[in-house]
């Protein structure tokens, strides 16, 4: 018997061995270069064993085909096969021209299950996902976002407060989590027009739902990683999703302003608009509330808490981390900080003291220190596509099949010497109207490119430029020894900084 048993056990370990030993031969075999990968992790050990992040992980890979000078690379994350394009003319090829072949963010098999939050426009594919893009595309135009501007200014308010308080302690201040207090209260003040007062109460709901879906995913063990290759058990991510509480606030507030026939201008009333009457109309207080106005059914309730839910988790961390390594540079290079602020003070001048939609649009010199800090550290720094439809690489006869994942490297493409020379320096110049016409095409993406490129874009820089501005015209910042320099990136899905960046605030 115990024979019995260590042979079947010798057979399934000579399989598993011949099994991975196959499938990460996959790339080889069609002629797209690769790496070493090993046994079940691929090339992946350390992201499947959690000492790494995703962006890491497509940082590595694009330096090390980058290094071997190919336009191209296949990788694997554990079994799975990953395309990494390298070139940015192949890039280009994937985001825009054939853009057909590559409608989708992730595989649908690794979705998550929460069945409202699935629906989000970032997770859906295809026809569902083009329709969706088509009904929120108005909801994010330049008179959307000043209709919205109001109320993101009320907020600054307390970040203000809160600096001072900080200030007046001596302490010194954990900025990351300030800021993401500060656009928690904005995300939820704009898109859901409640107050959830995280700048005053650090344990707000909101916040705390906010932390937990970015918070890093728990480490599968080698047996789960092995059963996940094998496809034996579910290749779901574990992202925590609030979808529970997201759907109670959506509800609760839907029904309140529907039958009080409350006119609110933020982002839930533009779904309310789309649920009711299944267009954002240019007027904004037209009356939404009658349902006498014939709808295609196609947006529902469901619909209004999934986007309200993207609205908020991808409104707050990325801007959040933008202004927090903005801050970090700046407190390193307090010439740059005086700028920023010189600008703030002319531009208020012209206004009459007063931070208008029309004045932030004027802060020129600050959004070039936004765009300089997105470029070093962008947010997203691994954009994900999967192949929705045959592809055949241009010039070659290699086919990527439907369901290949793809890693785009914005963080490499943003950090090659080739494209932004001296890319550790942190020069806002580099985003001067003059030289920006220098920046290659596909070479600089912190907000992706082509169909699927970010739709927030306007909201994320309004809201980074308001929020920085208010805190330098009033303050100085300078970097405190708890920041641990040279910086090691955590690994959440989110670019952040492990142990956080710490800086001391002073009133001016
Ligand atoms: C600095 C801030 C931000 C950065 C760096 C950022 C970055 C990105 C990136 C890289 C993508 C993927 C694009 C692609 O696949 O090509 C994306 C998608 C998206 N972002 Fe943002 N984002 C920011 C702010 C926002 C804000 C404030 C909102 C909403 C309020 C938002 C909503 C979205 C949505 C809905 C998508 C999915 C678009 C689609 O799949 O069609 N983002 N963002």
């Amino acid at each position: 018997m115990l024979l019995l048993i260590i042979l079947a056990a010798t057979l399934v370990i000579i399989f598993l061995h011949l099994y991975s030993k196959w499938k990460l031969t996959y790339w080889k075999k069609r002629g797209v270069p690769q790496l070493k990968p090993i046994f079940f992790y691929g090339d992946g050990k350390d992201v499947v064993k959690g000492n790494k992040s995703l962006a890491q992980f497509t940082l590595e890979r694009y330096k090390e085909f980058r290094a071997m000078g190919v336009p191209y690379g296949g990788t694997y994350i554990t079994l799975r096969k990953v395309f990494v394009p390298i070139a940015p003319e192949f890039i280009k090829d994937i985001m825009q021209k054939n853009f057909e072949c590559f409608t989708a963010h992730f595989p649908k098999n690794e979705l998550t299950n929460n069945k409202i939050f699935n629906k989000n426009l970032f997770n859906i594919e295809g026809e569902a996902w083009r329709a969706t893009r088509k009904k929120l595309t108005p909801t994010f135009t330049s008179g959307k976002m000043k209709m919205m501007f109001e109320t993101l200014l009320e907020k600054t308010q307390g970040l203000e407060q809160l600096a001072g308080e900080i200030a007046e302690s001596g302490e010194p201040a954990d900025i990351r989590d300030v800021l993401a207090r500060f656009t928690t209260d904005v995300v939820a003040s704009c898109g859901f027009g409640l107050e959830c007062n995280s700048l005053k109460h650090p344990k707000s709901e909101f916040l705390e739902h906010g932390k937990l879906f970015f918070s890093p995913k728990s480490v599968d063990s080698i047996w789960k990683v092995i059963l996940k290759a094998l496809r034996l058990i579910s290749r779901e991510t574990n992202f925590q999703v609030p979808e529970d509480f997201f759907k109670k606030v959506v509800e609760k507030t839907v029904d309140y302003r529907e039958k009080n026939k409350i006119y609110r201008k933020d982002f839930l009333h533009l779904m309310i608009q789309l649920k009711n009457r299944g267009v954002v109309n240019h007027e904004d207080n037209i009356n939404v509330f009658d349902k006498s106005v014939k709808n295609d059914g196609t947006f529902d309730l469901d619909d209004v808490t999934a986007q309200c839910l993207i609205f908020f988790l991808a409104g707050f961390e990325t801007s959040a981390t933008t202004m927090t390594f903005a801050l970090l540079e700046l407190s390193q290079h307090p010439e740059m900080q005086a700028k920023v602020r010189q600008e703030a003070e002319e531009v208020l001048e012209r206004h009459n003291g007063k931070m208008t939609y029309e004045a932030m649009l004027e802060l020129k010199y600050t959004e070039q220190v936004i765009e300089e800090t997105l470029r070093k550290y962008p947010p997203v720094a691994s954009i994900p596509r999967v192949c929705t439809k045959k592809y055949t690489i241009p010039g070659t006869k290699t086919e990527i099949e439907p369901g290949t994942t793809v890693f785009i490297s914005a963080w490499g493409l943003h950090t090659d010497p080739d494209y932004f020379p001296n890319p550790q320096k942190f020069d806002p110049e580099r985003f001067t109207v003059e030289n920006r016409k220098n920046i290659k095409e596909f070479t600089y993406l912190p907000f992706g490119e082509g169909p699927r490129m970010c739709l927030g874009i306007r909201f994320g820089i309004m809201q980074s430029k308001v929020g920085l501005v208010s805190l330098l015209k009033n303050y100085k910042f300078i970097l405190n020894e708890k920041t641990h320099l040279p910086l090691k990136m955590a690994r959440t899905f989110i670019t952040s900084v492990d142990g956080d960046v710490w800086v001391n605030i002073e009133k001016i």
